[in-house]
C-alpha cells in the first residue's frame, strides 16, 4: 500500500513567501498523517502571475529545490512538488520537481503543452522530456495540467511501466467536469492509478474549485477532495494495476505503426 496525501491548497497570487510557508505546513501535516507521498498543485510559488516572472520566477529552481529537498529529508516523505515558475538561461518554464525521502531529486520536468487561452506560451517555454521515475518503490509518471488533454504524450510516459500517474494542476472551475472525465479516461486507457491535485481559490481571471481526484485503474473515482482547501489521504494498492493489465492487455495490443 502507498499512502498518498493530496495537498489541495490555495495559491496566493504573486506571493511566493506565503506560498512557500503553506507548502511547508502541508508537508508537515502529511508527514504527521503518515503519508508516503505528498502531492502539490501547479505553479504554487507564484500562481499564474505571468507578467511578473522576471521578478518572481525561481532562478534555476534553486530556492524550490533547496526547500523541497530539506522538507523531504526532515519529514522523511516523498514529494511530488507540483510545479513552480522557474527561470533558466533567459527563459521561463513551468517546472515540476520530484524528491525522495532522502532528499534526492528523482526527476525534473518542464510542462510540455502550454495553455494558449491563459497566454502561457507568450511567457513560458515548453519542455520536451519525459517524466518517469521510481517513487515509494512504484514506477510512476507526472505531468502538468493541460498535458492531460494529450493522450499520446501520457501513453509515451506510462507505457514504460508506470503504475501511478501524478497530475498537478491549476484547472479552472468552469471546466471541472472535463477535468474529471479526462482523468478517468487517462486512468482507463493507461490502466493506472491517477492522483491529480488541483488548487482552490482564485486569481485575477479564474476561480479554481479543487476536486483533486484519486482514480483507480478501472476509472473509478476513489477520492474527490471537494472544493475546500484541505489535505486528503488515499491508500493505493498498486497490485490492482497488474490485475487490470492482466485482464485486458491494452499495452501489448497497441498498433503504434498505425498511429500518427
Ligand atoms: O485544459 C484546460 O482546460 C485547463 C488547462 C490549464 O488551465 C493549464 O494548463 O494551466
Amino acid at each position: 500500500m502507498v499512502k498518498i496525501a493530496l495537498a489541495q491548497m490555495d495559491v496566493i497570487f504573486a506571493e511566493p513567501e506565503k506560498n512557500f510557508e503553506k507548502v511547508g505546513e502541508f508537508t508537515k501535516l502529511a508527514a504527521e498523517k503518515k503519508a508516503d507521498v505528498v502531492v502539490f498543485p501547479e505553479m504554487w510559488n507564484t500562481g499564474y502571475a505571468l507578467s511578473n516572472l522576471t521578478e518572481l520566477a525561481d532562478s534555476d529552481g534553486k530556492r524550490t529545490k533547496k526547500f523541497l529537498t530539506e522538507l523531504s529529508k526532515k519529514y522523511q516523505i516523498n514529494i511530488v512538488g507540483g510545479s513552480v515558475a522557474t527561470a533558466k538561461s533567459g527563459k521561463f518554464y513551468n517546472s515540476n520537481y520530484i524528491f525522495d525521502t532522502d532528499g534526492n531529486l528523482v526527476s525534473h520536468y518542464d510542462k510540455v503543452h502550454l495553455f494558449g487561452p491563459m497566454d502561457e506560451e507568450k511567457f513560458i517555454s515548453s519542455g520536451a522530456s519525459e517524466n518517469v521515475f521510481e517513487l515509494a518503490d512504484v514506477k510512476s509518471a507526472a505531468v502538468i495540467c493541460y498535458d492531460i488533454r494529450f493522450p499520446e504524450w501520457l501513453c509515451t510516459n506510462m507505457k514504460q511501466g508506470a503504475k501511478i500517474l501524478y497530475v498537478v494542476a491549476e484547472w479552472p472551475e468552469q471546466r471541472i467536469e472535463q477535468w474529471k472525465i479526462l482523468l478517468q479516461a487517462r486512468a482507463i486507457e493507461n490502466q493506472a492509478f491517477v492522483v491529480a491535485v488541483n488548487r482552490v481559490g482564485h486569481d485575477l481571471n479564474n476561480r479554481f474549485s479543487g476536486h483533486s481526484l484519486a482514480v483507480g485503474p478501472l476509472g473509478n473515482i476513489l477520492l474527490d477532495a471537494g472544493e475546500a482547501e484541505s489535505l486528503q489521504l488515499i491508500d493505493i494498492d498498486v497490485n490492482q494495476v497488474d490485475i487490470v493489465r492482466g485482464q485486458i492487455p491494452v499495452f501489448a495490443d497497441r498498433r503504434p505503426e498505425l498511429y500518427h
